[in-house]
């Protein structure tokens, strides 16, 4: 007997995207059904952001102590223990889990159904054994890592996001295929945490980053012994002793290298299949759902958010979708999703932060613009902390306005806050040098960039003409 439910909202999808509209819109009195197949918090909590974050975090502790010497702390080597590490990631999940839960959703008047979902016409989705007919449907059901058709893939153990937390024991040798940031943040992670590893892209890594911040990042990874192989195609894979072997050429030469996990990294595809679309009159393709600029899809009663929309994949992208959706489906308002500058991070150590468009990009939008650039070697705090690698850059027009910043280095995700709050409220770059910041923080450098703004003036002849006269005024 199936149960027939007529919410004012389903959304089908319980991660980073579902969950804020579903949150929003119960608290706002709407009645909602929320659908979920999987785990409750989606992929960010359970097998992506957290995780991949604790690991790091793990591993920067692991790094600490191999570095304290620099600070005149003499510490005998890091005993790392893998189950330890493997219980304080899944213990970062458990602390937030409750946040995501069924509890809490049902607790704020959510009807939860922890099912599969998918549309049987533009109308009605079934899950289960209930049949859901709302005012509105919202898909966010994210995305699912793309595996690459290798030869021998098949036939060898590989890891992706969604087992590589489960690992308890030493990764002896991760080999890692795809350098965007799951591979450098989980290679890295794995590193300092003693494990060889090696990571192979078929393009250069971080192709669409600043190329010197790039550069500084690639070169950390370097240094530490991380093996990188850009523009290389892994040709072959097969089951080796050790693991697994991966072939491939360079310079010409035949190469084969052996590891003992492989973790496939090379992408994501939304979540879409299941979801018998068609039968909505829901365009899409492989790449994500067709969505206009409120995000609604070509069924009207349809939104799509997060992941399952294609293009940039990010929590905080998916969070602002389901604003938009909040605001056009309960106000009736009409945002453009496009209207944001979407920030975004990768954390390694050091970290790389973007906002806006990069050097590159905006020389090919303005004819003229200028670049400000401060290293972290001349903060205070940063050498104080050793972590002096590094630099901040600022993209302005001609009168200031501030059309993107980069940031590599430590803590360089934090930092980029202040400049994602100066660009949403169009505050200009010289105007922050009447900010009074606390010394000594990192942040003091976006003061420094700043300053930079006004350098040239400081040396026109005019303004020490200016200034000699008035000190003859006494
Ligand atoms: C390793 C890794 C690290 C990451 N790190 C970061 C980071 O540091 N910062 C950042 O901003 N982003 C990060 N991301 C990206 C981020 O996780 C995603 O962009 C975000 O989770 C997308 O949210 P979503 O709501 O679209 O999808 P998800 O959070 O994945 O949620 C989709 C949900 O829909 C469910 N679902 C799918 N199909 C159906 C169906 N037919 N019926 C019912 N339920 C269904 C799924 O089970 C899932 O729970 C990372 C991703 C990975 C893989
Ligand atoms: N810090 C963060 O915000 C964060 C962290 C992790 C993931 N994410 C998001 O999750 C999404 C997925 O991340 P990702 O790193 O898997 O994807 P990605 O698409 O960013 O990078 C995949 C990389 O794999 C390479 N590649 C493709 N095929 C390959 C092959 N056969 N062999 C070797 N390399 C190959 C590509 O050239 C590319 O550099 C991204 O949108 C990313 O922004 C964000």
């Amino acid at each position: 007997m199936e149960e027939v439910l007529k919410p004012d909202l389903c959304v089908i999808g319980a991660g980073s995207g579902g969950l804020s509209v579903a949150a929003a819109a119960a608290q706002f009195g709407v009645p909602v059904v929320l659908i979920e197949k999987g785990l409750m918090g989606g992929d960010c909590l359970n097998y992506g952001c957290v995780p991949s974050k604790a690991l790091l975090a793990a591993g920067k502790r692991a790094d600490a102590v191999r570095t304290a010497a620099t600070f005149g702390i003499e510490v005998l080597e890091a005993q790392i223990d893998h189950r330890g590490v493997h219980d304080h990631v899944h213990g970062a999940i458990a602390a937030i889990a409750p946040n995501d839960s069924v509890e809490r959703f049902t607790g704020l008047g959510v009807r939860v159904i922890q099912a599969q979902a998918n549309f049987l016409d533009k109308f009605t989705v079934e899950a289960g054994r209930v049949l859901v007919r709302a005012r509105r449907f919202v898909i966010a059901t994210g995305s699912s890592p793309t595996i690459p058709s290798i030869p021998g893939l098949d036939e060898v153990p590989y890891l992706t996001n969604e087992t590589i937390f489960d690992v308890s024991e030493r990764i002896q040798h991760l080999i890692v295929l795809g350098g965007g940031p799951i591979g450098l943040e989980l290679g890295q992670a794995n590193r300092m945490l003693g494990s060889h590893v090696t990571i192979f892209d078929t393009a250069d890594f971080l192709a669409h980053e600043d190329p010197e911040a790039a550069k500084v990042l690639l070169k950390r990874l370097e240094d530490t012994e991380v093996v990188l192989y850009p523009n290389t195609r892994v040709e072959r894979v097969e089951p080796s002793v050790q693991g697994v072997a991966v072939h491939f050429h360079k310079d010409g030469e035949s190469v084969i290298i052996k590891g003992s996990h492989l973790l496939v990294a090379t992408g994501r595809k939304p979540n879409l299949k299941q979801l018998s679309l068609d039968r909505a009159g829901i365009a899409h393709t492989a790449d994500g759902i067709k969505v206009n600029e409120q995000l609604k899809t070509t069924n009207r009663r349809v939104y799509a958010i997060g992941d399952a929309v294609g293009g940039a994949q990010f929590t905080h992208l998916a969070n602002y979708h389901a604003g938009i959706v909040i605001r056009n489906a309960l106000f009736r308002l009409k945002p453009d999703v496009s209207a944001a500058n979407i920030p975004r991070v990768i954390y390694t150590d050091p970290e790389l932060a973007q906002v806006g468009l990069t050097e590159a990009e905006a020389h090919k939008q303005y004819r003229r613009i200028r670049i400000f650039r401060a290293p972290y070697s001349d903060n205070d705090r940063a050498q104080c902390e050793r972590q002096t690698e590094g630099f901040i850059k600022v993209i302005t027009k001609k009168d200031g306005t501030i059309l993107g910043v980069t940031i590599v280095g430590a803590e360089a995700g934090e930092m980029l806050q202040l400049w994602i709050v100066a660009m949403a409220k169009d505050i200009r770059i010289g105007d922050l040098i009447s900010l009074v910041l606390p010394y000594p923080t990192l942040s003091e450098l976006s003061k420094k960039v700043a300053y930079a703004y006004y350098q040239p003036t400081l040396t026109k002849g005019w303004l020490r003409t200016v200034i000699g006269l008035l000190r003859r005024l006494g």
